[in-house]
C-alpha cells in the first residue's frame, strides 16, 4: 500500500498515486502530511471544551455553595473567570491553526487539481464536461475545508474530552451520576449513525444535483448564441427548470435528515440533565454537588454536539472527496516518463510517423497503420475527407495521445522518450480555433513566451499580420480579445495564434488551418502568415484551402485512416482520383466566394 507521503509525493510531482478506496482514504492520506498542526489543533479544542465543561460546572457548584450560604465563593468565582478566559484563548487559538492548515490543504488539494488538468488535457478532457470540472476545482475542494478545520479534530477532541467527561461525572456525582449520563451520549450517537447511510446518499445526491445545475448553466451560457438563433430557449429554460427541481429535491431531504439529527442532539441533553437530576435526588437531598453534575451532565454534550454539527454535512463532504481524489487519481492520457535529451532547437528535425496504429476506443481503430515521413524543414499537407484521420495523426505528434502500436519520431527520437515539457518547446501547435483569454493582446502573445521584447511581439505581429487589423483596435495590443477571444474574428484569432507560433519558435509546427473560407484580401494575408510561420520548420499541415495544398512541399491524402497517397500536387491531380475529387470540392466551396479558379495540375502561383 503507498504511504501517505509517497502518495503525496507523487501527486505534486504531478503522477497519479495508487490510493484506492474513496475520498475518505485519500482525505486522511493528506492529513498525514500534516500531523503536527493538527495535533496542536486537537490539543486547544480538548483544552478548549474541558476548560467550558470545568467553568459550567464551577460555576454550578458556587450557585450551589451560594444557596446553602456556605462561604469560599471568591476562588470558585476567579477559577471560573480563569477557567472562562482560558476557554477563549484556546478557542481562538485551535481556530487559527486548524484553518490555517485547512487553507493549507486546501490551496495544495487545488494546485494538484491544476496539475492533473495538465496531466490528463487534452486526451483525458475530452470526456469530462467543463462545468463538472469547474465545480471540482471549486466547490468540492472548498468543501474539504470542513473535514479539516472542523470534522477531524473534533472528532479526536470528542474521543479524548467524552470519555474524560464521564469519569468526571463519576468524580463530583458518583457512580450512579456516570449510569445515568452515559446511555444519553450513546443515544446522541446513535441516530445519526443510524442515518449515516442515508446521510451519504443525500450528500452524494446533492452534489450531483448542484453538478448538474453548474453544468446546465455553464453549457447554456457558452452556447446561448445558438440557443437564441435555433429559436430553442424554452427548451433550455425546460431543462434548468428540471435540474433545479431535482437540486431543490435534494437539498430538502437533507435538510429534513440534518434537522432529525439536531433534534436528537436536543432531547439526549435535556434527557441526559432530567436523568442526572432525578438519580441525583434519588439518592439524597439536593446539594451543590448534584447541581454541579447536573451542569455537567448538559456541558458533556460539548464535544459531541460540534461533532453532529459537522457531522451532518458529511455526507457532502465525503461525495465532494470522492470527486476530488477521483480526479487526482485519473492516470494521464500519455505517461510523462521520457528522459531522452532534448534534440537541437535551432534545426528543423525531420519528422516520422511509423506504422501507427490507434483508435480512441479499442473497439474502433481510426489509423490503420499510417507511415509518412515529413523530410526536415518541408511542409506535408494531410488531405482527406472528413473523419479520415488528419486531426487524429496530429494528436499524436502533439501527443495528446499515443499510438496503439508504431511511433512518431521527431528527428530520430521517439516523442515517448522526450519529457512532455520539452516536446512543447519542440512542437508548436496552431489550432484552427485559438482560445484567446479575457485579456490584453499582448498578454495573449505573451503566453508563448512572457519574457518576449517589444521588438520580438512586434516583428512576430508584423509577419504574421496581426499588425494590419491591430492599427484599427482602439487599444492596439492592449485591447481586450473578449471571452474566448470574442473581440476578434476568427481569421483575426487564427492569426494571433500564428503570431505565438513565432514567438514561441520551435522548429516543428502543427498547423490546423481554419476551414471557413475567407475573402481575397484574408485568404492573402493569411497566406503570408503562414509562408512565414512554415519558412524554415518541418510543418504538418491539416490544410483546408486550395493555396495549401499547392503550397506544400508534399501532400498525403487519407482515407478512412490510411494513405491513399502521396505526392506534390500536381501529381496527385494526374494521378489520384479522390484527391482530384477533393480539390474540386474545395474549389468549388471556393469559387462561392468568387475565388480564382485552381489551375488543376499547376503548383506555382498565389491565390
Ligand atoms: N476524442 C475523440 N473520441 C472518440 N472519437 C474521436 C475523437 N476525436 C475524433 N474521433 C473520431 O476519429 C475519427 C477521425 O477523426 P479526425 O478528427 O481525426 O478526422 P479529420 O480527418 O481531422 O476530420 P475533419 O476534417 O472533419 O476535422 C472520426 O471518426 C471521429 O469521429
Amino acid at each position: 500500500m503507498t504511504s501517505a507521503s509517497e502518495a503525496v509525493a507523487a501527486w505534486e510531482h504531478g503522477r497519479p498515486a495508487s490510493i484506492r478506496g474513496g475520498g475518505t482514504r485519500g482525505l486522511l492520506h493528506v492529513l498525514a502530511g500534516h500531523l503536527r498542526p493538527f495535533g496542536i489543533s486537537v490539543l486547544f479544542a480538548v483544552v478548549n471544551q474541558a476548560a467550558g465543561m470545568a467553568a459550567v460546572v464551577l460555576a454550578a457548584a458556587a450557585v450551589g455553595q451560594a444557596l446553602s450560604g456556605s462561604a469560599g465563593l471568591w476562588p470558585m468565582f476567579w477559577w471560573t473567570l480563569g477557567l472562562t478566559a482560558l476557554r477563549a484563548v484556546a478557542n481562538w487559538v485551535e481556530s487559527w491553526i486548524s484553518h490555517e492548515l485547512s487553507f493549507r490543504i486546501l490551496a495544495q488539494v487545488r494546485q494538484w487539481l491544476y496539475q492533473a488538468f495538465a496531466r490528463i488535457a487534452p486526451g483525458g478532457l475530452v470526456r469530462r464536461r467543463g462545468g463538472d470540472l469547474v465545480v471540482r476545482a471549486l466547490r468540492d475542494s472548498e468543501s474539504l475545508e470542513i473535514f479539516y478545520a472542523h470534522t477531524s479534530i473534533y472528532i479526536a477532541a470528542a474521543l479524548l474530552v467524552t470519555p474524560g467527561a464521564v469519569v468526571a461525572m463519576a468524580v463530583t456525582g458518583g457512580g450512579w451520576a456516570a449510569a445515568a449520563l452515559a446511555p444519553w451520549l450513546v443515544a446522541s450517537l446513535a441516530l445519526p449513525l443510524g442515518l449515516r447511510r442515508a446521510g451519504l446518499r443525500h450528500g452524494g445526491d446533492l452534489t450531483r444535483a448542484l453538478t448538474e445545475m453548474n453544468v446546465e448553466v455553464t453549457d447554456l451560457v457558452q452556447g446561448l448564441r445558438e440557443v437564441i438563433s435555433f429559436g430553442r430557449g424554452p427548451d433550455r429554460l425546460d431543462r434548468l427548470r428540471e435540474a433545479d427541481r431535482r437540486l431543490a429535491s435534494a437539498q430538502r431531504r437533507q435538510t429534513l435528515r440534518a434537522g432529525l439529527e439536531t433534534v436528537t442532539g436536543g432531547i439526549a441533553i435535556g434527557g441526559a440533565t432530567l436523568s442526572v437530576l432525578v438519580a441525583g435526588l434519588n439518592t439524597g437531598p439536593a446539594t451543590p454537588a448534584l447541581l454541579a453534575s447536573v451542569a455537567l451532565a448538559g456541558a458533556a454534550f460539548t464535544p459531541i454536539t460540534m461533532l453532529l454539527n459537522v457531522t451532518r454535512v458529511w455526507g457532502i463532504t465525503a461525495s465532494s472527496a470522492d470527486r476530488v481524489f477521483d480526479l487526482l487519481e485519473e492516470p494521464a492520457a500519455v505517461a510523462d516518463t521520457g528522459d531522452g535529451a532534448l534534440p537541437d532547437l535551432t534545426e528543423a528535425p525531420e519528422v516520422e510517423f511509423d506504422r501507427i496504429v490507434f483508435g480512441y476506443d479499442e473497439t474502433r481503430p481510426v489509423l490503420h497503420g499510417v507511415s509518412l515521413t515529413i523530410p526536415a524543414g518541408t511542409t506535408l499537407a494531410l488531405a482527406g475527407a472528413t473523419g479520415a484521420g488528419k486531426s487524429t495523426l496530429a494528436h499524436l505528434l502533439l501527443r495528446h495521445f499515443d499510438p496503439a502500436s508504431g511511433a512518431v519520431r521527431i528527428g530520430g527520437t521517439d516523442v515517448r522518450d522526450l519529457p512532455v515539457d520539452d516536446l512543447s518547446r519542440l512542437v508548436c501547435h496552431v489550432p484552427q480555433e485559438a482560445f484567446l483569454f479575457h485579456e490584453s493582446l499582448r498578454a495573449n502573445l505573451e503566453l508563448a513566451r512572457p519574457e518576449a521584447t517589444a521588438e520580438q511581439i512586434t516583428r512576430a505581429c508584423d509577419d504574421a499580420q496581426v499588425t494590419p487589423f491591430l492599427d484599427k483596435l482602439p487599444g492596439g495590443l492592449d485591447t481586450v480579445a473578449g471571452e474566448r477571444g470574442a473581440a476578434l474574428s476568427g481569421g483575426e484569432r487564427q492569426r494571433v495564434a500564428i503570431a505565438r507560433a513565432l514567438l514561441r519558435d520551435c522548429p516543428v509546427l502543427v498547423l490546423d488551418e481554419s476551414s471557413s473560407q475567407l475573402d481575397a484580401l484574408s485568404e492573402r494575408e493569411m497566406r503570408a502568415a503562414l509562408d512565414r510561420v512554415r519558412h524554415g520548420r518541418t510543418t504538418l499541415v491539416i490544410a483546408h484551402r486550395l493555396s495549401t495544398l499547392r503550397h506544400a512541399d508534399l501532400v498525403a491524402v487519407l482515407d478512412h485512416g490510411r494513405i491513399a497517397d502521396l505526392g506534390g500536387h500536381a501529381e496527385l491531380m494526374e494521378r489520384c482520383e479522390p484527391y482530384r475529387r477533393l480539390v474540386q470540392a474545395q474549389a468549388d466551396a471556393a469559387a462561392l466566394l468568387g475565388e480564382r479558379p485552381i489551375p488543376p495540375t499547376t503548383k506555382g502561383g498565389d491565390s
